[in-house]
């Protein structure tokens, strides 16, 4: 648990004092960290409970996440929810529209080489549409030679490099969360209302620097200093509690 953040005001309170804009990120936040990216226990009842309560959020709720949204989908199942996947880049309405342009498919040659660098090392590789991760739990030795590979592919193709829990991740420029949480912003359900981040990795920073900004709230899960966020709280578990789910 961070030490130096306060636990946030109940959603209560904060709902009393207004509409909310709930953003929430997957992994760390809302399902434990687990060895593999498939290898997730989720909650049972997640998904209904997190439409229960967009709907008492009128819809202003979204998932933020790292992960591509048909991946959330093998999870959560079919979304009746906004959210953003591969970093924020794929958006999307809770009615399935599409919100703002078309992401733009991660390049086959960038894939290619990355898994042709699997094969010979100890780095599993996460196919997405719009991005590749290459994941090095319990090997965190291998986290130079990562970077290293990724910087070179980055700079070659006009990618940019994100680095999380024991994840390297190769995006599209203009991929963060932050932009996620202004396009949702601009339109209904969300507009007006006042923006509540949270999440638990470095990357989730971008989300809390504009809630930050923007006069919202900003959440951390677990521990990290620095960071943008005004609260913490400790665990998936307190962030389902803090939730009422
Ligand atoms: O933005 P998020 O929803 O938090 O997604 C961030 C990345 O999460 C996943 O990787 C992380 O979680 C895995 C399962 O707990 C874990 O094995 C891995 O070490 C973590 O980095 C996901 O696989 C990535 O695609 C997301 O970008």
């Amino acid at each position: 648990m961070n030490e130096t953040l306060p636990a946030p005001p109940p959603l209560d309170d904060l709902l009393a004092e207004g509409p909310i804009a709930l953003f929430l990120d997957f992994d760390g936040t809302l399902v434990p960290i687990a060895p593999t990216p498939d290898g997730i226990a989720v909650p049972a009842g997640l998904h209904a409970d997190l439409l229960q309560l967009a709907e008492r959020l009128d819809g202003r709720l979204a998932l933020v996440s790292g992960r591509a949204l048909d991946d959330i989908e093998t999870h959560l199942g079919a979304l009746d929810l906004a959210a953003a996947g591969s970093h924020g880049i794929d958006r999307r309405h809770a009615n399935g529209a599409q919100l703002g342009a078309d992401a733009v498919d991660f390049p086959q040659e960038v894939e290619q080489a990355l898994a042709a660098f699997v094969q010979e090392s100890r780095f599993s590789l996460e196919r997405k549409p719009h991005g590749a991760a290459l994941h090095y739990r319990g090997h965190p030795d291998l986290a130079d030679e990562g970077m290293a590979l990724a910087r070179d592919l980055a700079a070659q193709h006009e990618l940019e490099v994100k680095r999380g829990k024991a994840v390297i991740e190769l995006v599209q420029p203009g991929a963060d969360k932050g932009g996620a949480v202004q396009a949702f912003m601009q339109v209904t359900p969300f507009a007006g209302a006042k923006p509540v981040f949270i999440g638990d990795d470095v990357t989730d920073e971008d989300g809390f620097a504009v809630v930050r900004e923007t006069g919202g709230i900003a959440i951390l899960v677990g521990d990290r200093s620095p960071s943008a966020a005004h609260f913490a709280l400790a665990n998936t578990e307190a962030v389902r509690a803090w939730l009422g789910l």
